[in-house]
């Protein structure tokens, strides 16, 4: 469910149908078929206590697809696509494992986690997993301005010191142009 802000373009979120019986529940994830699925090339789970947070991301090259499967998390989004028709679009979309959402991210979107309560988080990546591609910002950077509610969360000191998001817009430009490149 968004919450607060307006989506950026290209970002899905798609509910997912919970198929309820008396022994519990069943939903499918993802299929190929689906409009806007993305490959999989790897499967993470994210798990932390009420409080944490987990980034600001940005990738270049890999677009991430989020989902709770247990408790509730935050989804803070923040567009650095120089090109974007909603570059500075921000947003935040709750992901609730008793009403399942699939969240896309593409590139050159920045992403954080924040755990309203424990929780569990399943990501799929397109591309398997590459350190290098994975630049950041802070969660409170005044110039991405996400919409979060008032929180207080805790945040390793990493991600408490990196470059301002004005700076990081620089970076992912070049870096989806490099990308853009190699592919052609
Ligand atoms: C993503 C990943 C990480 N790692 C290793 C690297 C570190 O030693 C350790 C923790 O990774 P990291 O510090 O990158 O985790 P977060 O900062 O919580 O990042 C995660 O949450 C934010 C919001 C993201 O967007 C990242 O892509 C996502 O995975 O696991 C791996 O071995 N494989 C992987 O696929």
């Amino acid at each position: 469910m968004l919450l607060s802000g307006s989506l950026p373009a290209d970002v899905q979120v798609r509910p997912l149908i919970a198929r309820h019986d008396q022994r519990g529940v069943l939903f499918e994830l993802s299929r190929n078929s689906w409009e806007g699925a993305v490959p999989v090339a790897q499967w993470n789970a994210l798990q932390s206590q009420a409080g944490v947070l987990r980034g600001m991301a940005v990738h270049c090259e890999n677009t991430d697809v989020y989902l709770a499967l247990e408790g509730r998390a935050l989804l803070g989004l923040a567009d650095l696509r120089s090109d974007s028709p909603s570059f500075r679009a921000r947003c935040v979309v709750e992901l609730d494992a008793k009403s399942p959402l699939a969240v896309t991210i593409p590139v050159g979107i920045a992403h954080g986690l924040y755990f309203e309560t424990d929780a569990l988080v399943l990501a799929a990546l397109s591309r398997r997993f590459d350190a290098e591609d994975k630049l950041g910002c802070c969660w409170d950077d005044p110039w991405l301005a996400i919409p979060w509610p008032s929180i207080s969360p805790r945040v390793l000191a990493r991600d408490q010191h990196w470059p301002s998001a004005k700076q990081l817009v620089e970076q992912v430009s070049a870096r989806l142009a490099a990308a853009k490149a190699a592919d052609c």
